[in-house]
């Protein structure tokens, strides 16, 4: 059996994302256009090959309800967006209007605009403004660290049974399992809590910083 998934050099990255699904014309000028504005910050955004299996999985599971928790310029947010099906809706959450007019202008040049609703406010409230019941078909989790465990109580009980939740940022570039920081301890906690939690069935999965992959019963 093979023990551990390989380490990825920089070559071996660019042909892995080469030969799944590589950024069309769209997402190469938005992590361009990401870097050159917010040259601090353009680390937050997905890694392209997330892109793509976000897109993927979307579009493998039928998604026609789902919300996005951290959505900075957009890239994760077009890339659910296009693999929704007929008739599908995304709402987004951000604090940053700064961020999210970046986003804006990217969904509307994809043709998405139309499928996305952005909900501007600290998604810890903003969240349970949702509606109280099971129809959710999928949730991507991509915003403050500290917040998780609040993002994933409001979301888990709006999950369809058989929905998905994709958490990121789950293994802190390796800090996981020596935090250094308050965001490494409180992704720590927030694993513990999935791996312990009845309902739902998850799987971690090395892709870029680690994504979870969570079923609700
Ligand atoms: C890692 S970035 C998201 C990256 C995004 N998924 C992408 O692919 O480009 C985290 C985002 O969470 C947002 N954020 C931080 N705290 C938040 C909060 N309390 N409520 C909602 N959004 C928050 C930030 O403004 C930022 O845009």
């Amino acid at each position: 059996m093979t023990l551990k998934s390989i380490p990825l050099t920089d070559e071996l990255h660019t042909y892995l994302v080469a030969h799944g699904a590589p950024p069309d014309a769209v997402v190469r000028d938005l992590a361009e256009e990401t870097l050159a504005l917010l040259p601090e910050d353009a680390g937050m955004q997905v890694a392209p090959e997330q892109a793509a299996f976000l897109t993927f999985l979307t579009r493998l599971l039928g998604v026609r309800q789902a919300v996005e928790v951290g959505t900075f310029t957009g890239l994760s947010s077009l890339s659910i967006a296009r693999g929704l099906a007929e008739g599908g809706r995304l709402t987004c959450f951000d604090i940053s209007e700064e961020y999210t007019n970046v986003a804006r202008r990217y969904w509307a040049r994809a043709g998405v605009d139309d499928r996305i609703e952005l909900r501007i406010g600290a998604a810890g409230e903003r969240l349970r403004e949702l509606p109280d019941e099971r129809y959710l078909d999928f949730a991507f989790i991509d915003a403050d660290k500290t917040g998780y465990p609040v993002y994933w109580d409001e979301l888990v009980p709006r999950m369809r049974p058989g929905g998905v939740i994709a958490v990121d940022n789950v293994l802190r570039h390796g800090r996981v399992i020596a935090p250094q920081s308050a965001d490494d301890r409180a992704i720590a906690a927030f694993n513990d809590a999935v791996l312990a939690d009845v309902r739902v069935d998850a799987v971690m999965l090395p892709i870029a910083d680690g994504l979870t992959l969570a079923r609700v019963h």
